[in-house]
């Protein structure tokens, strides 16, 4: 049954949708993958809506104490339904269909996340992927009826994304068969898992492990972090919530220090290791990357996060777009909605179709990574690398996408927009985590470019390759497309590309009516040749040759070059002398990112002086009325001259180092803002990560020590809401 319609209506809004050229409730069932699930999404939609208790003040005018418990309470009745509808189905597709379906519901009662997401979304994945038959006999029960409350804590304050450099250590003492969890230096303290910080009383504790005087890597431990009655921290660890941060701010994100803390033998996660009582290593698995399981599965499940994220935002531009009127484009005829300026659906309508690249993308790759599970089952993990390049790049691709798109549907609703009301600040914030959290965009593009390399490798040797990368064997043709990691990124994009239309096609093309074909075939085209014109500069080849200039200077562009090269940046290169971990600041690609930042800051420096000076002159020759937004390559223009003149004013009377670093900084700001469009500029430090004694971890505990969470040990609404669901009497 359809949803009944709603009175009141606003009359554009009616009028839009009766201009719709295809059956609401055919592209519903499309989307939800049948009309079953439509009707059954509906039917938990509707109890949900009569058994779940809404806000009475809205979340963003409490307090962070406040939100916390409201968001407690929230999980908490919402938690007891789902338990209970998750213990009526027995097929594992019914399981997954209404996991998604609560997921999606859950989303009307939180502007925030729940603290809770840790628990689904990593620790019972976790409790699946690294335990053995035995453990997850006991353990998955635990956790999903909620009887038990888990994170997922890997990250540390020095180090998220390298995670063979973790610090904290569990050693095997095979005299008492314990593990020993210990924080050997303030850098070893785990930062950041959700819900970690008041909530749970478990915890995935990713350690390296020792055994008999030998260390064997990173791996998983099932550790309890609290009293089950009492919710105490127990004795050995040090646990507190690690402060305010730009969104997640009800996920209790946590920080944990041990201290001799001692957890049994078969804490280890042993499907893939184990350790025997004599402190004997066995390895089983037969990857070895196979710890980092839960991350895949994770950046699979974000790309359809994404894309529902995403039609959430577009979704509210558009509504409000049909609404809003705005300025005159004839006299005496109403003003025109905004949905009518080509200008708003240059800015709407990419989303609306990046939002169907990503759900037939995430459709797709969720069944590749079944079948790839199902094969490892058998142990054959051949596709694992595979696997692993297609979740790092569509993860990063589409979560940079998708908050850059939210923006956009933030700029499309002008002042407003900006209201936490509207929700696109906080979708906003969700979304940009993603980018970061689960293996940052830079490092995931990385990995990729890594894998194709090695199969690029492979093709040159004239050996077989998968069918997503045969395109490379198309390729020979180098031109085609360069072979820098951004090059072969791009081609790889334009496999992603390639999979939505062929999945899109494939998914509309039994059932589904003509009126929605055209429908999805627009947005398919859309999608395309929008990311074609986008990167048009990629696509172009222009000669980059040395031998080939205009000028005919070969030598002298031969030797320009070689002198370029980062090798011969200094006379002795240090791996002579020792090979030391590089600071996140010698990447190049971390040093694009901060570079254009400082040179933005001289540059609007500079420009604010010299559009001071000619304000009021302007004003009063173009007169109120006349000041029409200027195109942004004139705006960029501006600054680029104005920049470089001023500059060159300023600095005659400097030392000579100075004169050259700030000359520098001219350069690279006209430099990147031929390949850019945008760059990002901190005004104010006011930061615990850029004092200036870069005294970075110390700030960050400094900081969350005086997190107000942290001032009492339980907070009340594990009496009021937690430990009486725990224990089943709410
Ligand atoms: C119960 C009922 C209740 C009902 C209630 C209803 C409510 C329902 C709600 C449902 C909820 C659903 C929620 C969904 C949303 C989920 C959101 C979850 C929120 C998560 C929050 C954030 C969490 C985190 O961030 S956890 C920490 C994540 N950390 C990272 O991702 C770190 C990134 N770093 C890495 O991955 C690695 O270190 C890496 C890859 C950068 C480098 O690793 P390395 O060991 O140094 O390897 P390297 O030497 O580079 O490479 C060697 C070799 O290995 C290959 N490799 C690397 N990784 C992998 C891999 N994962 N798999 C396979 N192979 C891998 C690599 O390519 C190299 O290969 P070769 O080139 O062949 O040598
Ligand atoms: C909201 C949120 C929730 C989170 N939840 C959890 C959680 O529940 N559990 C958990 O364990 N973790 C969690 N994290 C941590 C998250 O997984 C890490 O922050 C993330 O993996 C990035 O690692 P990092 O912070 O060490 O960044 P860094 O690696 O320090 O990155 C800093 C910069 O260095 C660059 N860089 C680093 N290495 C390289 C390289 N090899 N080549 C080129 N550039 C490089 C990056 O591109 C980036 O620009 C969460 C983070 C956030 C923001």
């Amino acid at each position: 049954m359809r949803n009944k319609p709603i009175a009141n209506v606003n009359a554009d809004l009616l009028k839009e949708r009766k201009n719709c050229s295809f059956d609401i409730e055919e592209l519903t069932n499309l989307i939800d993958g049948g009309k079953n699930q439509t009707a059954r999404r509906r039917e938990i939609e509707n109890m949900l809506l009569k058994n779940m208790p809404f806000d009475i003040i809205p979340e963003e005018c409490l307090s962070a104490k406040e939100k916390y418990e409201n968001a407690v309470r929230k999980s908490v009745a919402l938690n007891k339904i789902g338990v209970e509808l998750v213990s009526q189905v027995t097929k594992a597709k019914e399981l997954s269909d209404l996991t998604l379906t609560l997921r999606r519901v859950s989303d009307a009662y939180f502007r925030e996340v729940t603290p809770f997401l840790l628990h689904l979304g990593m620790f019972i994945p976790t409790i699946l992927g690294q335990c053995s038959d035995e453990q997850v006999a006991h353990w998955l029960p635990l956790a999903m009826q909620l009887k038990i409350i888990g994170t997922y804590a890997q990250t540390e304050l020095g180090h998220g994304t390298f995670i063979r450099g973790l610090e904290t250590t569990a050693t095997y003492d095979e005299r008492t068969e314990e593990f020993v969890l210990n924080s050997p230096t303030l850098s070893s303290s785990k930062w950041w898992a959700g819900g970690l910080g008041k909530t749970a009383n478990h915890c995935i504790v990713v350690a390296q492990l020792y055994t008999k005087g030998e260390c064997y890597g990173t791996h998983p431990f099932i550790v309890q972090i609290r009293d089950m009655d009492t919710h105490m921290p127990l004795k050995g660890l040090k646990v507190g919530e690690i402060g305010p941060r730009l969104g997640f701010q009800t996920a209790d994100n946590g920080f944990l220090v041990f201290d001799n803390f001692r957890i049994p033998r078969d804490s280890l996660m042993m499907k893939h290791a184990k350790v025997l009582k004599d402190g004997t290593y066995v390895k089983i698995a037969r990857h070895s990357k196979l710890t980092y399981g839960t991350m895949i599965f994770v950046r699979v499940l974000l790309v359809s996060e994404m894309a529902f994220n995403l039609s959430k935002a577009v979704t509210i531009a558009v509504r409000y777009s049909a609404v809003r009127r705005q300025s005159e484009l004839k006299p005496n005829e109403p003003e025109p909605q905004v949905l009518d300026y080509l200008t708003q659906q240059h800015k709407l309508f990419i989303s609306i179709s990046t939002v169907y690249a990503f759900q037939f993308t995430s459709n797709w790759l969720m069944k590749t990574y079944h079948t790839v599970q199902a094969n490892m089952k058998h142990g054959n993990t051949d596709a694992l690398p595979e696997l692993h390049a297609l979740s790092s790049c569509l993860k990063a691709i589409c979560t940079s996408d998708c908050s850059a798109a939210i923006e956009q549907c933030r700029f499309a609703c002008g002042g407003h927009g900006y209201m936490i009301s509207s929700n696109l600040p906080s979708l906003y914030a969700f979304t940009t985590a993603t980018r970061t959290y689960e293996g940052d965009y830079t490092v995931l593009l990385l990995q990729t470019a890594r894998f194709l390399v090695k199969t690029w490798e492979q093709v040159e040797l004239g050996n077989a390759v998968t069918p997503m990368v045969a395109y490379l064997a198309r390729h020979q043709n180098r031109e085609a497309w360069d072979e820098s990691p951004e090059g072969i990124i791009r081609a790889f994009e334009a496999i992603a590309a390639g999979v939505y239309q062929t999945e899109s096609v494939r998914s509309v093309s039994f059932g589904q009516s003509d009126a929605i074909k055209d429908v999805m075939k627009q947005l398919s085209d859309l999608y395309l040749l929008y990311w074609s014109l986008e990167r048009t500069g990629d696509l172009l080849t222009t000669l980059k040759s040395t031998l080939g200039s205009y000028d005919g200077r070969v030598y002298e562009r031969l030797m320009e070059e070689a002198l370029k090269s980062p090798l011969n940046q200094e006379p002795v290169n240090e791996s002579f002398h020792n090979e030391p971990e590089p600071q996140v600041m010698d990447f190049v690609s971390q040093q694009h990112k901060l570079f254009i930042g400082i040179a933005s800051y001289y540059s609007y420096s500079m420009t604010a002086l010299w559009l001071w000076d000619i304000l009021t002159k302007v004003t009063s020759e173009l007169g109120v009325g006349k000041t029409d937004r200027l195109p942004e390559s004139h705006g960029r223009a501006v600054f680029m001259s104005v920049f470089n003149s001023e500059m060159e004013k300023s600095v005659s009377s400097l030392s000579a180092p100075l004169q050259a670093v700030l000359r520098q900084l001219v350069e690279l700001y006209l430099y990147y803002w031929t390949l850019e469009k945008r760059g990002d500029l901190l005004l104010v430090l006011q930061s615990t990560l850029g004092s200036y004694d870069g005294r970075v971890y110390e700030r960050l505990m400094e900081e969350a020590l005086k997190n107000p969470p942290n001032k009492e040990p339980v907070n009340e609404s594990f009496h009021k809401y937690l430990k009486p669901f725990i224990q089943g009497k709410l």
